[in-house]
């Protein structure tokens, strides 16, 4: 029941109408969540806390992800589906194998810690990555997936391994470039010879998040330290082009790497944006374990997002199907070639 655990208790509160229970070992911790309005109430053990739950989010430091999901999937109801919102994904999907239970990770949060810096509205528009497996129920998938859409996020399927070496560039990094710009600034601080520096907007916005919060960051990179020395490494090869271009004094080469970046920045700007009008496919699938998991990794793994979805069972239960909505006419198009590929008839409605 830290931040982010607060800032779900508040958003599902608030915009689900849900009823919460929390549980969190450090003393104190549900008293604030309950005076910050994240908390029906405290519960004494996760046991107690799950005993009576439909969705369960589970937002520890990731080093206790798997030890606390364990002990969650024990006490939790059958047709109960479990989530975390760790923020690297292969060592929680690779230890806990439970039809319940689907990984996640909101790319929405702060530098801050704790349930006092909670808000109900940090899930609006923010990508909210799931990792189902074989093992995940299409039944739960679809439960946490409209919980999702209903605080505001956009759920988004990805493989554990993608989603890490990714987050090892957007996230994970930039937390280290941070650290080592305030570093080399308060180096000045140590010197009495150097002139304190003043900083300004650019070097505030590029290291808001330097020093944030220990208690998650120390597991994040060491859980994610293979992708994370991958990208120092490329990171520090860069440096090094361009500070050769700076050695030979190389003003078109200078300005031609300059103009690289922005042309970068634009296309991955330009890429979040991307949308389109939404289009329904419906598809028949067996109902079986793993179906749905299939079908939304596929679509995630070619890049197509899954805007909203819904189960129809047949009355025989042997069957259903799956309705999808898909922004934008061409993954449309390719959504509706792909969901063919796996052997499902599909239409768009
Ligand atoms: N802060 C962010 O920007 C951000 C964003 C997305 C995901 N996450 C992930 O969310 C999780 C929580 O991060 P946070 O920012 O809320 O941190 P936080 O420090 O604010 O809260 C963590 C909470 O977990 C509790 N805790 C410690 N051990 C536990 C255990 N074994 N079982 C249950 N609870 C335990 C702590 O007492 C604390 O209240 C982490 O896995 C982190 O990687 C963080
Ligand atoms: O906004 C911030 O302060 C964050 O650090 C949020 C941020 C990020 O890097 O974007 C940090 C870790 C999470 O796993 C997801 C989001």
């Amino acid at each position: 029941m830290g931040l982010i655990g607060g800032s779900i208790g508040l958003a599902v509160r608030e915009r689900l109408g849900a009823d919460v229970t929390g549980w969190d070992p450090s003393p104190g911790v549900l008293d604030a969540a309950c005076a910050h309005g994240a908390l029906d109430r405290g519960a004494d053990s996760i046991a107690a806390a799950v005993a009576e739950a439909e969705v369960v989010f589970v937002a520890a430091p990731v080093g206790q992800l798997p030890a606390t999901l364990a002990e969650v999937l024990r006490a939790a109801p059958h047709d109960c589906v479990v989530t975390d919102v760790g923020s690297t994904k292969r060592s929680v999907v690779a230890a806990i194998d439970d039809p319940r239970f689907v990984g996640g990770h909101p790319l929405a949060g702060a530098e801050t810690a704790g349930v006092e810096h909670a808000r109900g509205d940090l899930f609006q528009d923010a990508v909210w990555y799931l990792t189902p497996t074989e093992a995940t129920t299409g039944t739960g998938f679809e439960r946490l997936h409209r919980a999702l859409r209903g605080l505001g996020a956009r759920p988004t399927t990805i493989d554990a391994a993608t989603h890490d070496t990714m987050l090892a560039a957007v996230s994970h990094l930039p937390h280290v470039v941070a650290n080592v710009l305030v570093a080399q600034a308060a180096r000045a601080l140590e010197e009495e010879s150097e002139q304190l520096p003043a900083t300004g907007p650019s070097f505030r916005d590029a290291t808001r998040v330097a020093g944030a919060n220990s208690a998650i960051w120390t597991d994040i990179y060491l859980a994610n330290r293979d992708a994370l020395i991958e990208r120092i490494d490329d990171a520090t090869r860069r440096l090094a082009e361009f500070r050769a271009l700076l050695e030979a004094a190389d003003a078109d080469g200078v300005t031609a790497w300059n103009d690289g970046a922005r042309a970068d920045r634009q296309r991955l700007l330009e890429a979040q944006l991307a949308g389109g009008p939404l289009h329904e496919l419906r598809a028949s699938v067996p109902n079986e374990p793993g179906v749905i998991a299939r079908l939304a990794l596929e679509l995630g793994r070619a890049g197509v997002n899954i805007t909203d979805m819904a189960l129809y069972p047949a009355p025989n239960q042997a069957e259903g199907v799956v309705a999808l909505w898909i922004a934008g006419d061409e993954p449309a198009e390719r959504a509706l070639a792909l969901v063919e590929q796996l052997g499902f008839p599909v239409a768009e409605a």
